[in-house]
């Protein structure tokens, strides 16, 4: 059983916004009064046109011109100041959720679907912004008028108002009865829509491969079946709130005939005159319309009572990898990296067991094994996606756990398998993470990386957009885009993830030179399954079944024709 709303956590991004909401406020009430003084002066325009006064006409019009533009600039106001609020409560859930996501450990985005996150960024948190610009700019209004109305009714002839709301108590069981459902439905409608979105990011980003498999028919099946089940999902709310309609309509109608009844029967026992009955009616008449649109900004808000929730949910998500209170930033390392006593698992399964290493300041260390024998782990763990579940990882004698994430990530480049490029200029790519640079040195950088030559080749040079619909780089020159990341940056250890597996000889050739400049006085750690690449280091781990085997240089590895020199002997046989 769902406990409070989700919509109170919305209090506190309303909050920074009451100076607006009250200013919007003030508006809501001018516009009333202007209102009542347009009924006020229709009713003295009366008198003097049944007797011909032009002069008093003319004074009433002009007045009555006036109200009309003060009325209009109110209006113009509310409408303002509200949707003002109503957007910058939802620009502030959206930067907040967008932040929070950014801090959410790798863990969290290995289950999350790309498609449903960027839904509920977008979608749902404009549906919330909406939800609350109705609240504010309709909902209030329409509540000060169900006070004021039926008070006045109340003063009138409190019989015919218990007449009239006879059916009130009907008509509230059932329209929190019928919010309630569209609330579910709502809920079921939006993780389907959202499913699809996730559907579509999955797929336009593998289409290479879904064409190359030939699987566009099973694509497009499976799209249509969960294309017809948000349909399903939308078309129960809709069909909901259809029924909802001529219901209201019915008890509306009934509380008229009991008013009227009532009113008869008054009259004709004299305790009512009629044009008193009239001036009632005029009253009830004039609920309808804050009835009928709180009823439908009811459902409106029950249904985006999910967006809330589906919002919410996210912002609940802790960080697995936290920094501790505190924490101080890392200062410049020298390098020395120390794994003491590491023990890790994903789940169950040990991964790491009792993994003790240490690399010196400059020392260039491959890490082999068969796949899945923990290498990329190791490196996962010195980036602290994920932690140790026993023993340390120390940087200069520092354990990791002590700084904060973005002093320890920031000493770390990787040049990793896929470079991925992101939406941008080759310039921004390289000084990643960097709103201000200085271009000469992204050119220093893409030099040593031997990728300035073909980015000088293209017309727009550091210039050209690449990412999503940029130009198309080709493995090599991505490789060496993020070569140059990782000289820019600077850092005192890199990480080469099979930098060169997925290249051509006269690529690997570049790659690999760029990389043997940028090694000298970093720590390395290279993973790589071609031994080629490995042979260079000073020392070289075999690791099996997340523990270290075997340890030495090329030579002494050989010399020893253990696990190493077997899968020397296979790869150059
Ligand atoms: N995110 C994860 N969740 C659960 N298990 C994982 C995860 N990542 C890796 N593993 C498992 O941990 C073990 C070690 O994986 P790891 O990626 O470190 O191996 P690797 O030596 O780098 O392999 P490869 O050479 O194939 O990249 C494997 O059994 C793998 O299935």
């Amino acid at each position: 059983m769902k406990q409070r709303s989700t919509y109170w956590e919305l209090i506190s991004y309303i909050r920074p916004q009451s100076f607006t909401v009250v200013k919007g406020f003030i508006c809501i009430v001018g516009y009333v009064i202007a209102t009542l003084s347009l009924i006020n002066l229709a009713g003295k325009l009366a008198p003097p046109f049944g007797q011909g006064d032009v002069e008093a006409i003319a004074k009433l019009s002009g007045i009555t011109a006036l109200v009309f533009l003060i009325r209009g600039l109110f209006q113009a106001g509310q409408d303002i100041f509200m949707v003002k609020a109503a957007l910058e409560v939802a620009l502030a859930l959206r930067n907040k959720v967008y932040a929070h996501l950014q801090r959410l450990s790798l863990t969290y985005f290995e289950t999350a679907k790309a498609g449903d996150l960027s839904y509920r960024l977008t979608e749902d948190v404009d549906r919330i912004g909406e939800a609350v610009n109705k609240f504010f700019h309709d909902s209030i209004p329409c509540i000060l008028q169900l006070l004021a109305i039926p008070g006045y009714m109340i003063y009138l002839n409190w019989q015919l108002t218990l007449a009239t709301a006879i059916v009130a108590p009907l008509m509230g069981t059932l329209i929190a009865v019928f919010g309630e459902k569209l609330r579910n439905y709502s809920a079921k409608s939006q993780n389907r829509i959202s499913n699809l979105s996730a559907i579509l990011t999955e797929v336009f980003s593998g289409i290479r491969i879904i064409q190359a498999l030939a699987a566009e028919d099973y694509e497009i099946a499976k799209f249509s079946r969960e294309a017809e089940q948000t349909l399903q999902a939308k078309f129960s709310a809709e069909r909901l709130k259809a029924i909802q309609i001529p219901i209201v309509g019915f008890l509306e109608a009934l509380s008229a005939l009991s008013l009227i009844l009532v009113g008869a029967w008054q009259i004709s026992t004299d305790n009512l005159t009629v044009p008193a009955f009239f001036s009632y009616l005029t009253a009830a008449v004039l609920l309808i319309d804050p009835i009928s649109h709180l009823t439908s900004n009811y459902n409106e808000f029950k249904q985006t009572e999910a967006s809330v929730d589906r919002v919410f949910e996210l912002l609940a998500i802790k960080p697995q990898i936290k920094e501790k209170p505190g924490a101080l930033a890392l200062p410049p390392i020298t390098g020395k990296v120390e794994y003491r006593q590491v023990n890790f698992a994903y789940g169950e399964a040990p991964v790491l067991e009792n993994l003790s290493l240490i690399a010196h300041p400059g020392e260039a260390i491959a890490l082999v094994g068969a796949s899945g024998a923990g290498k990329t782990t190791i490196i996962n763990l010195l980036m602290r996606f994920y932690d140790p579940i026993q023993g340390k990882i120390l940087l200069d004698g520092i354990d990791i756990k002590d700084v904060t994430l973005h002093s320890l990530r920031r000493q770390i480049g990787i040049v990793p398998q896929e470079t991925t490029l992101l939406s941008g200029s080759i310039a921004e790519n390289i000084a990643f993470g960097q709103a201000e640079f200085d271009l000469a040195q992204v050119e220093a950088a893409a030099k040593i990386a031997n990728a300035h030559q073909f980015i000088s080749q293209f017309s727009q040079g550091y210039y050209t957009w690449v990412g999503e619909r940029g130009v198309n780089l080709s493995g090599g020159q991505r490789q060496r885009i993020a070569i140059a990341r990782a000289v820019f940056l600077n850092p005192r250890i890199l990480i080469l993830d099979e930098a060169t597996s997925a290249l051509d000889s006269e690529s690997e050739a570049l790659v690999q030179e760029a990389l043997e400049r940028i090694m000298p006085d970093r720590t390395v750690f290279i993973i790589a399954h071609r031994l080629a690449t490995v042979r260079r280091a000073g020392r070289i781990i075999v690791l099996e079944a997340g523990k270290v085997i075997e340890s030495g240089n090329h030579e002494q590895l050989l010399a020893k024709e253990g696990k190493y020199a077997g899968y020397y002997a296979q790869q150059f046989r």
